[in-house]
């Protein structure tokens, strides 16, 4: 320390030592003075400053402030007695004299005595609390104005003295409750101001000290206003929820009652009063309300009960308005915590058919003698009547977010490879040949396309289009260009179209389609992104208009790429939650790129390791597979009583639908085969029944296909398939012959490559320049959705077990029993239903298979024999069951 002091001596002053001795010496003495002098206090200031010595006084003022708390409470208890000992004497001699009563001795005492009252009465509590603040922020190192909290304690410690001093002026007290202080200060002012002045200091000072805390006592307004107002709003929503609850049981209720008015039978029914039915009301708001009745004799036991069943689907903590049901003759008593729940699925509303309701927790009958409802309710076919909130289908996946349209190269836009010179020459060129065969034009238009150039002619008046349609090689010639394609007339337009390809293609990146306003704000329900027609607009095709598509094109024509765009786009537009892919690739390299959608969008069987489907024996277990999927669609929406996927959806998320009966929200299927051509050869039969079976009939249930083939020819494109895939996609095909198959038209044969395409739809032909999509694209798109949450595994398709097949030879010959067989006859038997159907949605499976069950059960004695349209009868229960299962393991 002092050598750093020595080498910040000024270097004038070594510069006299050199000069003159004495005089050195002397200012050297003076400056280690100095400096000695201005080096205490800096090691004070640091002393004082040091971290050890800050929590060491905050700890000494905590345990001062303790101490004077204690005695200071003692002194308020003890006080009286001790004051004689107190007054007039030390310390010592107060301890030498006896017992003190204060729990602070003599010193405590003492300390109590000066600091109340000889000090400022009840003021001096605060400043204890002072003591404990200041040592508060030592301990913990905390930063803090020093006098701003010594002087604010001690205006508190005098304004309280003052205040509690003239409130207890006249007090007859052993004690001064304002202190000496208080008391003097208000003797003086009563003295000399009256009390209207004492009273008037007082209220300045609480003024005071009001202003000092202004900041601190607003925010405790706020905190105690937004209190208040949440209290409020919470009381709000309350009674706002409890009124839509009210309004729909009510609703419930006179829907309910009209239906019994139409349909009840006079002799047996005794209808419910309106003063039961107003006791209805109350006692289904009362349950709303959480607030559950203990069973009474005389409450009328009636519908509209809410309780809350486990569910083992999507519909966790759902509960269910469930009433009286044939099945179970009787109604669950809710528990309080139980009817917490909102969601209601009534699909067994009102299904009263029996007589009286019983309460089975209490085993009591809900009966009295003026409230016991003997109700004959027809079945209605009901769907809900009750719905709170709506189904989100995507919540399980709330927050999947869709990929960046930043994954897409931007490729800046090419320069139009058709000069104006070219396009002059053209027109001249086709003016020229029309002219040769004595046919006038009025009028030529030019359109540059990316691919393509369209030349729009006007016929003058009387030339028959025929004739100009025969010139096109005539044309094709004249312009010694490759793929020209007259359309005559281009519908709508009334003119005629020769396209004639530009000389260089211009690429359309998918970028500037999927991030294009159109696709964005489109609301196709699957919609497929193309690319750009001739005049540069973007191309959308709705595939669940099509419904089912057909890709056709000669190798290396974009075929692939086209796929992918179409998959892209759909991914683009689609929750996983609301699309799932069935990918077929036998070449194996196409689609590996989306295995690792496996667990967002992907579909397969059971069991199935690969999400991509490459082998063509296991295509055709998964296209059955979907044959399947499909029947227990269809079998869902008879039982929904709709018609399409989207009115089941829209029911199923309005919760009209009971889950408990099977129904569940239902993804669309997209069903991609490449390669369809080589599967037809592998395959044959195997695969075109099913692929026909599910262009047929799958529309209604959201499964759409999309085949790709190299090769259409006519024993690949069966005419059952031509007739069931209207919407058709060509890429450039080689013959004319294959043109004629894809599209009945020729015209694919004249395309230049390279994702140049005509689509067809009802006969409408565009031709369209497929967006191109690199495979770096296709992986950076998949790598955005892998990365996120998906669900636990791939949507399971049903099993497929082929018939007549080693296994269900076995099963059906050797007498031995599907591997479904006991749970299967549990859950008929303990159902007391034995339907087909039901079989097939419960377990997922095929017509098949549940119609081989239920066989197998009728041959076990389980179930009687099938009689026409009726469920079959079951014929044992379930101890029996238990009893036979055990003897045919
Ligand atoms: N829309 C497009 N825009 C620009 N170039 C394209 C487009 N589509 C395809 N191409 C080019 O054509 C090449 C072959 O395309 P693609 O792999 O899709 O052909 P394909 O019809 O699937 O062939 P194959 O049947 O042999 O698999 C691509 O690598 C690409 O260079």
């Amino acid at each position: 320390m002092l050598d750093n002091d020595t080498a910040t001596i000024p270097s004038g002053t070594r510069e006299s030592e050199t000069t003159s001795e004495p005089v050195a010496e002397k200012k050297a003495t003076a400056t280690a003075k100095t400096r000695k002098k201005t080096a205490a206090p800096g090691r004070i200031v640091r002393f004082i400053r040091d971290r050890r010595t800050r929590i060491f006084t905050g700890i000494l003022l905590i345990c001062w402030a303790t101490f004077t708390l204690f005695s200071s409470i003692s002194y308020f208890t003890s006080g009286a007695e001790d004051q004689s000992l107190v007054t007039g004497n030390t310390i010592a001699q107060i301890a030498e004299r006896g017992t003190v009563n204060n729990s602070g001795g003599a010193f405590g005492a003492v300390l109590a005595h000066n600091a109340i009252s000889n000090g400022f009465g009840v003021g001096a509590l605060i400043l204890i609390a002072y003591f404990y603040i200041l040592g508060w922020y030592l301990l913990h190192n905390s930063r803090f104005s020093f006098w701003g909290l010594t002087s604010k304690s001690l205006i508190d410690a005098i304004t309280t003295s003052i205040v509690v001093g003239l409130a207890t002026y006249q007090l007859n007290s052993w004690v001064y409750w304002g202190g000496i202080h208080g008391y003097t200060v208000n003797s003086w002012l009563l003295a000399n101001a009256g009390v209207a002045g004492a009273i008037l200091v007082s209220a300045v000072l609480l003024a005071l000290v009001a202003c000092i805390y202004l900041n601190e006592l607003r925010l405790v307004y706020v905190a105690y206003r937004r209190r208040v107002n949440a209290h409020k709003a919470r009381l709000k929503e309350q009674r706002e929820k409890l009124e839509a609850e009210k309004r729909q049981v009510e609703e419930t209720l006179s829907k309910s009652n009209k239906e019994i008015d139409g349909d009840i039978n006079e002799d047996i029914i005794e209808r419910p009063s309106a003063q039961q039915q107003s006791a209805i009301v109350d006692f289904t708001e009362s349950f709303i309300g959480n607030d559950i009745p203990a069973p009474q004799e005389s409450e009328p036991a009636m519908v509209a009960v809410p309780y809350v069943e486990p569910n083992d689907s999507d519909f966790d903590n759902s509960s269910a308005t469930k009433t009286y049901t044939p099945e179970n003759d009787s109604i669950d008593a809710p528990n309080a915590s139980d009817v917490i729940s909102n969601d209601i699925y009534n699909d067994d509303a009102y299904n009263l058919n029996d007589d009286t309701i019983e309460n089975e927790s209490t085993e009591e009958t809900l009966d009295s003698d003026d409230s016991e409802l003997t109700i004959d309710v027809p079945q209605f076919d009901s769907e809900v009547h009750v719905s709170t909130e709506a189904y989100d289908p995507t919540a399980e996946l709330s927050r999947f977010h869709f990929p960046s349209i930043d994954l897409l190269n931007e490729i800046p836009e090419q320069q139009v490879s058709v000069d104006q010179q070219e396009m002059e020459e053209n027109k001249e060129r086709i003016k020229a040949t029309l002219a040769n065969y004595q046919i006038p034009i009025s009028h030529i238009k030019a359109t540059v396309g990316p691919t393509v150039t369209l030349y729009e002619i006007v016929p003058a008046e009387g030339v028959r289009i025929a004739k100009i349609k025969r010139l096109e090689d005539d044309i094709a010639l004249s312009l010694a260009a490759l793929g020209i394609r007259i359309i005559a007339p281009i519908p709508g337009k009334g003119t005629i179209g020769i396209e004639v390809p530009n000389k260089e293609a211009q690429m359309v990146p998918v970028r500037s389609i999927i991030g294009s306003r159109k696709f964005q704000e489109c609301k196709y329900d699957l919609p497929m992104a193309m690319g750009a027609t001739i005049s540069k607009d973007i191309f959308i095709a709705d595939l669940t208009k099509m419904p089912h598509v057909l890709v056709a094109g000669a190798t290396g024509q974009g075929k692939s790429v086209g796929l992918n765009v179409i998959i892209a786009s759909l991914l683009y537009k689609k929750h996983p939650s609301e699309l799932k892919f069935v990918l077929v690739d036998p070449k194996m390299v196409e689609f590996s790129l989306y295995s690792k959608l496996e667990k967002h969008y992907l579909a397969k069987l059971p069991g199935e390791e690969e999400p991509i489907i490459t082998d063509p024996m296991k295509v055709v277990a998964t296209l059955n597979s979907c044959c399947l999927e499909m029947d227990n669609r269809y079998a869902l929406l008879k039982e929904a009583n709709v018609r399409t996927i989207k009115e089941y959806n829209a029911k199923f998320i309005q919760r009209r639908l009971n889950p408990e009966k099977g129904h569940r929200y239902l993804p669309y299927i997209v069903m991609v085969v490449d390669e369809f051509g080589d599967l037809i050869m592998m395959a044959g039969k195997e695969v075109e029944q099913p692929i026909a079976r599910i262009a047929q009939k799958a529309r209604a249930v959201g499964m759409h296909m999309i085949l790709a083939t190299q090769r259409p020819s006519t024993n690949v494109i069966t005419g059952i398939i031509k007739a069931n895939f209207p919407g058709r996609i060509a890429f450039r095909v080689s013959q004319m012959v294959d043109s004629r198959t894809i599209l009945d038209r020729p015209g694919a044969n004249q395309l230049i490559g390279k994702g140049d395409m005509l689509f067809s739809f009802n006969g409408e032909i565009d031709r369209v320049q497929c967006a191109f999509i690199s495979t770096e694209e296709v992986e950076n798109i998949v790598e955005s959705i892998h990365e996120q949450i998906g669900y636990s595994e791939a949507y399971p398709l049903p099993e497929y077990i082929p018939d007549g097949d080693a296994v269900s030879g076995a099963l059906t010959q050797g007498n031995e029993h599907d591997p479904l067989f006991e749970e299967a006859a549990r859950f008929i038997v303990s159902s007391n239903t034995a339907s087909t159907s039901s079989l097939q949605r419960r377990y997922n499976i095929g017509y098949n298979r549940a119609g081989r069950l239920m066989d197998q059960m009728e041959a076990a004695g389980i179930v009687g024999p099938a009689s026409g349209a009726k469920p079959r009868q079951v014929l044992i229960d379930s101890l029996q069951l238990e009893r036979m299962l055990e003897i045919l393991s």
